[in-house]
């Protein structure tokens, strides 16, 4: 079925990614965006309104110009060591944008909404594999700000009627393979594209955060997920909203962790470059392993992840890396 889509954050990382497979599927798309992080290049040809979630006339306008059938919610400041310094920021930005959104579907009768939320809902994890049913408690407040809007979702499905589905995303990485998008956030504080910038030379040195975690090799592990393989689950969550009512949660990752230094040795070889690293103390609000089950989202959605090997994760960051076509890096 087309639909009308809203999709806030679209000029960002995995916004764009998704506005691309909206596109595909056929559906007829708007980005709001402020370009705080996000690129204009990133969504050529798209209708972009630019606006801010803190200025509710900016959402009220977009729901008076465009009919919207459901809205997909990427805008969020998403830096988790930031969050530790900076949580006002983090809570106003992530909450009350939210809250601003929230109000303006209502106002505009529009009930449908997909939510990114995060791994970081769940703090220090207390078995291997997280699931839907394992304990929240978030260690930062880049993950106190998702479990709140999971929340809000929550208690506006039973006040009113709200459909919605939270997607909790492990680690994002890759790029779309037509090498044209991919990830270019400034300052970037993530680990494969630092990885991939550090074989081009691009930084001298990567800093390896903490190397005495209980893992097994002391770096933390983490489940990588392809960012095509996110925005595909975001599509089969429209089509759930349809048939189900109330407020939704899925798990979303490979359910394969690697540690940071299995990272930058799998980088290594496929680049075929060096990648000098150091040892560096932990960074503050880093949980030692975070690893998906996602059984729920396969059974309940249907979702197939198509790219879910680190080699393919990385090879595709390495294309667009390679030759950004827009952000800090582009035509370095
Ligand atoms: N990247 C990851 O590994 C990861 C993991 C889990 C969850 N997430 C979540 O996925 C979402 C997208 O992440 P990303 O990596 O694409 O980030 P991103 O920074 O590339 O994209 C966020 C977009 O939102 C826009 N934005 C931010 N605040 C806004 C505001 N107040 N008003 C309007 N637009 C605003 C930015 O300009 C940007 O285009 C975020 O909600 C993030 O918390 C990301
Ligand atoms: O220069 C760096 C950067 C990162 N790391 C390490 O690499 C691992 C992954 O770090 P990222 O910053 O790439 O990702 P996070 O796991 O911190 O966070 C990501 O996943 C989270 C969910 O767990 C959040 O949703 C968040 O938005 C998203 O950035 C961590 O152990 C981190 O300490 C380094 O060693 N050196």
């Amino acid at each position: 079925m087309k639909r009308n889509i809203l999709v806030c954050g679209g000029a960002g990382y995995i916004g764009s990614h998704m506005v691309q497979l909206l596109l595909e599927a056929g559906h007829d798309v708007v980005v709001f965006d402020n370009l705080s992080s996000g690129h204009v290049e990133a969504i050529l040809g798209v209708p972009l309104e630019r606006g801010d979630l803190l200025n509710p006339q900016d959402l009220d306008a977009v729901f008076k110009k465009h009919k919207v059938d459901a809205v997909i919610h990427f805008a969020a400041l998403i830096a988790v060591g930031e969050s530790v310094e900076k949580p006002d920021l983090y809570y106003r930005n992530n909450v009350t944008g939210t809250l601003n959104l929230l109000d303006a579907m209502r106002k505009a009768g529009v009930d449908r909404i997909v939510f990114s939320s995060t791994a970081a809902v769940f703090g220090n994890p207390q078995r291997d594999l997280i699931d839907e049913t394992h304990p929240l408690g978030p260690i930062n407040p880049y993950g106190w700000s998702k479990r709140m809007v999971e929340q809000v979702l929550s208690d506006m499905a039973t006040a009113y009627g709200l459909r919605s589905v939270a997607l909790r995303y492990f680690n994002a990485a890759g790029a779309h393979p037509n090498g044209l998008i991919g990830e270019a956030h400034s300052p970037e504080t993530h680990l494969v594209p630092l990885v991939l910038l550090t074989a081009l030379g691009i930084r001298e040195k990567l800093s390896v955060f903490g190397s005495d975690y209980e893992t097994r090799d002391g770096t933390c592990i983490r489940d990588y997920i392809h960012v095509l393989d996110l925005a595909s689950a975001h599509l089969l969550a429209l089509d759930y909203m349809d048939t189900h009512e109330g407020a939704h949660r899925f798990n979303l990752g490979n359910g394969n962790g690697f540690t940071n230094l299995e990272v930058i040795q799998t980088a290594k070889r496929l680049t075929n470059r060096p990648i000098p690293y150091d040892m560096a103390p932990r960074r503050a609000g880093d949980s030692a392993t975070l690893v998906a089950d996602s059984t729920r989202a396969k059974t309940e959605l249907g979702w197939k992840p198509k790219f879910d090997a680190l080699e393919t994760i990385i090879e595709t960051a390495w294309r667009w890396h390679h030759e950004p076509k827009y952000g800090p890096f582009a035509g370095k």
